[in-house]
């Protein structure tokens, strides 16, 4: 492996301080792809020294917006020239198929490439001053040092989500990725440096989450947290950003529903609640694993999803016939394994699936059958809970407005969809959704150009588009009086 297996603080790669080690595994064969320094607190505290230097002297953040742009225009460039590697480097280290990587590949280099174009784009506001001879203008500046967290099933796109916007608005910023997938966020940084980001401005800190994590959280010198993650760590990080009152933004789970009606295009409806839970083997924060069918084609499209589901190819990533790839560590195969025996004492029935395959060639590696529970109610904690992992569960309802109430019966509200020929009666259950995003007529689908967040406990804040940028940034009105003049009134 060409890849640095090291951390970047202050323009310079390095091991932990402590000399301390981590074994990068493969999913597929639990095999040891990688050896990186494993970090604590003491090598984040330098990490942050380094941004915060690095932003206060102000090179970056006075670089014009149309530079920075260049730059991380330079960096999409680079994403695209070296995208087979980044490709199966993610594939590698996630499990997920060589053909989902490339896709995610592109979608990265689409997030710097739609960045970039925005860098120079805020020259700020003039405000029209109730006050004789006066100037009045909003502009918006950097927030600082930004510290950012991502999580291990979309390792660089997350990543992207947040290097991307916060370089083209001027911070400084220390990511932590995964501790248990860090190898393309490892690569990104070393094209970051190839397209010249000044030292000092992105720095990477290897390790885990209640270490490296907990200071990047707690840190005064660190101005924002940004972090994409399970509900609990939300919590936790909401509660240490508190120390100096950061500014937060929280990417957290789903348990997604996806409303099918009598009125749709079955054919396509089955096949897109597929393709909406099973990629990456259901490990996505949207995955649309809350099936809510209605009652008079529900067993029709129950035996449609399993007779679909019999016949999915698992195995490697790398053989371009695989359609599902393993759970991503030892440990997440134990919590769905969990999962589904909570759903069997909880009284749902187990259409398909519900165990590990039994091909000799799977052993190795954290492989899960695709599963579906029908006989589902909303008091069930499988209904309610994230499974995350392949795991379908199916509820049947009989008037729309039973569908939209058992769609919002949920803490979450990170994404929902509605199926239905009815346009009319769509945008009626969409406007009663309580979610940041709600496909009609399709599931999963994001660009760089539409905010992403959650409602609810899903999470504070959104990612993507131009309400992405504003999450980097700090507004400022500058009030200038153009005839000062003593006003004699002491
Ligand atoms: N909303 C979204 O866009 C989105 C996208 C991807 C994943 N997710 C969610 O992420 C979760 C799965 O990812 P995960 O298992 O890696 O989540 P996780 O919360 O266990 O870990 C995420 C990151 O937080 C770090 N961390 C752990 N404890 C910490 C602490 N005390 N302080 C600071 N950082 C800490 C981890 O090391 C890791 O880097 C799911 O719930 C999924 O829905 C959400
Ligand atoms: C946000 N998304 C869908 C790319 C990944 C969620 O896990």
């Amino acid at each position: 492996m060409s890849l640095k297996q090291q951390q970047y603080i202050n323009g310079k790669w390095v091991g932990a301080i402590s000399g301390n080690t981590r074994d990068i595994i493969n999913p597929y064969n639990a095999e040891v792809i990688a050896t990186v320094p494993e970090s604590d607190e003491t090598d984040a505290k330098v990490a942050i020294a380094a941004a915060r230097a690095a932003f206060d002297m102000g090179e970056w953040s006075s670089t014009p917006g149309s530079e920075r742009g260049a730059i991380v225009r330079k960096i999409a460039e680079l994403i695209e020239r070296d995208k087979e590697e980044l490709a199966r480097l993610e594939s590698l280290d996630t499990g997920k198929t060589v053909v989902e990587s490339r896709g995610d590949m592109d979608d990265i280099a689409g997030v710097f490439r739609y960045y970039a174009e925005l860098a120079d784009k805020d020259g700020g506001e003039l405000i029209d001053s109730p006050v004789p001879n006066s100037i009045s203008k909003v502009v918006r500046e950097p927030v600082g040092v930004c510290g950012q967290i991502t999580p291990w099933n979309y390792p660089l796109l997350q990543a992207s989500w947040k290097l991307a916007p916060s370089l083209a608005t001027g911070n400084t910023l220390i990511m932590k990725p995964s501790e248990i997938t860090p190898l393309t966020t490892i690569k990104v940084f070393e094209l970051m440096e190839e397209a010249g980001v000044p030292a000092g401005v992105v720095n990477l800190v290897l390790g885990a989450g209640n270490t490296v994590g907990a200071e990047l959280s707690s840190n005064i010198d660190v101005d924002l947290i940004s972090f994409t993650g399970g509900i609990v760590t939300g919590k936790k990080i909401m509660q240490a950003a508190s120390i100096n009152v950061k500014k937060l933004a929280l990417e957290l789970g789903g348990k997604n529903p996806n409303i099918i009606f009598a009125d749709a295009d079955f054919e396509t409806a089955v096949d897109q609640a597929l393709n909406g839970v099973f990629f990456h083997a259901g490990q996505i924060c949207s995955a649309g694993t809350r099936l809510i069918v209605e009652e008079s084609i529900h067993d029709e499209f129950v035996h449609a999803l399993v007779e679909r589901v019999k016949k999915f190819k698992l195995g490697s990533g790398f053989d371009e016939d695989t359609q599902m790839g393993p759970l991503i560590s030892a440990e997440h195969l134990g919590k769905v394994e969990k999962y589904v025996e909570t759903g069997i004492k909880e009284g749902a029935t187990l259409a398909v699936g519900g165990g590990r395959p039994e091909e000799p060639e799977l052993q190795k590696g954290f492989f899960f059958l695709p599963t579906i529970f029908t006989d589902c109610t909303t008091d069930m904690s499988i209904v309610q809970d994230e499974a995350f992992g392949p795991v379908i569960t199916v509820e049947k309802f009989r008037t729309e407005e039973e569908a939209v109430k058992l769609a919002n019966d949920s803490i979450y509200g990170l994404a929902g969809g509605v199926w239905t020929n009815d346009i009319v009666k769509a945008e009626r259950c969409v406007a009663k959704m309580r979610m940041g995003t709600v496909w009609i007529n399709d599931f999963n689908l994001y660009f760089p150009h539409a905010p992403w967040g959650g409602f609810k406990q899903s999470g504070i804040g959104r990612e993507l588009g131009r309400l992405g940028i504003e999450e980097y940034t700090e507004t400022k009105h500058i009030f200038q009086n153009i005839k000062p003049e003593p006003i004699n009134w002491f």
